[in-house]
């Protein structure tokens, strides 16, 4: 497996800029998420990356060797890339086994003790060897898929949305099999998705794309805990998003006068709190007192959403045991630090 570094990459589509200018270094066997909204340029970028496309300008390394950039282009098929596309794309006359034989060298296709290695590297049963796609479920088919991507021991696997056609329950079981079989394979991994959760819980780093720009790249709980910017903090998870005044490093806020994650100048500010750092007690108590408006009930926790006697709304994170109702008369309490940024980043998503 190799490092990919992807320096200055630029690329328009006639007079629209798609990607400006992005920089991004995968280290040797550990796996990247991209993340971002719909049409920010994720795909564009593993196209670049995979050979399928070049770039206007700017390079693109695979373990230090150049593959595209200065006026030179590596052709997709020799750069030793695994993909794993939305679908599956298996071959639909092959069996299992045939699929996943395609994806190894010639001499060894014949070789039954490869594919079924490579069927339980992905958490299959060598069983379904035989089986037709067809007769797999979706997310059987992703990990065949992945299994041939990974059979030539690629240099690098790009995966482009893999999960997004699974519903909810196979999607976790897949991703969760996904991951521990590219770690186990020691792969470097690039998955582009605009799901956050999937980015979070997957990936050693996160590289967030807005715009054709790369706007963070980090592990997934500094990205969370300290995102660059409001729009990137209400892209990674619920916010809470309050108008605060800051005096002798404290945030004068509706929820309360809040500590702040970082030192920051007096004055106006807007400051980040995750609706999981709120708590509620009952009326009376200390803290601001709010009106329950809704429980979205999950299970294992709910959002409660929550409105001051000022019409301000917003949400709390709660575990699913003891949830108030609808109607209900609480105060609020604040645990741990605010983050500021200034006022005049906009908050893509409100409270
Ligand atoms: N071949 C092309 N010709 C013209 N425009 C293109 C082409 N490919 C992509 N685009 C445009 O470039 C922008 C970025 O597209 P891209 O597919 O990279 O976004 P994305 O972040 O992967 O989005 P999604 O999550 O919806 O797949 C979009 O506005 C898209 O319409």
């Amino acid at each position: 497996m190799s490092s990919l570094t992807v320096a200055g990459v630029t690329k328009s589509y006639g007079p629209t800029p798609v990607l400006t200018g992005v920089d991004l270094h995968v280290p040797e066997g550990s796996f990247t998420a991209l993340l971002g909204p719909s049409g920010c340029g994720k795909t564009t970028l593993l196209r670049l990356v995979a050979g399928f496309d070049d770039p206007d300008r700017g390079t693109v390394e695979l373990g230090g060797r150049m593959v595209a950039g200065a006026g030179r282009s590596v052709p997709a098929r020799r750069r030793h890339i695994g993909f794993v596309p939305q679908e599956g794309g298996l071959f639909p006359h092959l069996s299992v086994a045939g699929n996943v034989a395609f994806g190894l060298p010639r001499r060894q296709r014949r070789d039954a003790g490869r594919v079924a290695a490579l069927l339980e590297l992905v958490g299959l049963d060598p069983a379904l060897a035989e089986r037709s796609p067809h007769q797999l479920s979706g997310g059987q088919q992703q990990r065949v898929a992945l299994a041939r991507a990974l059979a030539p021991a690629p240099s690098l696997v790009l995966l482009d949305e893999p999960f997004s056609s699974l519903d909810a329950s196979l999607r976790e079981e897949t991703r969760q099999a996904v991951a521990d079989a590219l770690g186990a394979a020691g792969a470097t991994a690039v998955l582009v998705t605009h799901d956050q959760a999937e980015a979070l819980s997957m990936a050693d780093q996160v590289a967030v794309l807005r715009g054709g720009t790369l706007v963070q790249l980090a592990d997934p709980r500094t990205l969370y805990r300290s995102p660059q910017d409001l729009d990137v903090a209400t892209f990674v998870g619920e916010s809470v998003v309050l108008d605060a005044d800051v005096r002798a490093g404290r945030a004068y806020s509706p929820l309360g006068v809040l500590q702040l994650e970082r030192t920051c100048p007096d004055g106006p500010v807007r400051v980040l709190l995750r609706p999981e750092q709120l708590r509620l007690g009952p009326p009376g108590g200390a803290g601001p007192n709010a009106r329950v408006r809704g429980v979205d009930f999950f299970g294992h926790d709910a959002r409660v959403r929550l409105e001051l006697s000022s019409g301000m709304a917003f949400s709390a994170r709660l575990e699913g045991w003891d949830l108030p109702a609808a109607g209900d008369d609480v105060t609020v309490v604040v645990l741990g630090a605010a983050l500021p940024f200034p006022r005049d980043d906009v908050a893509r998503v409100p409270a």
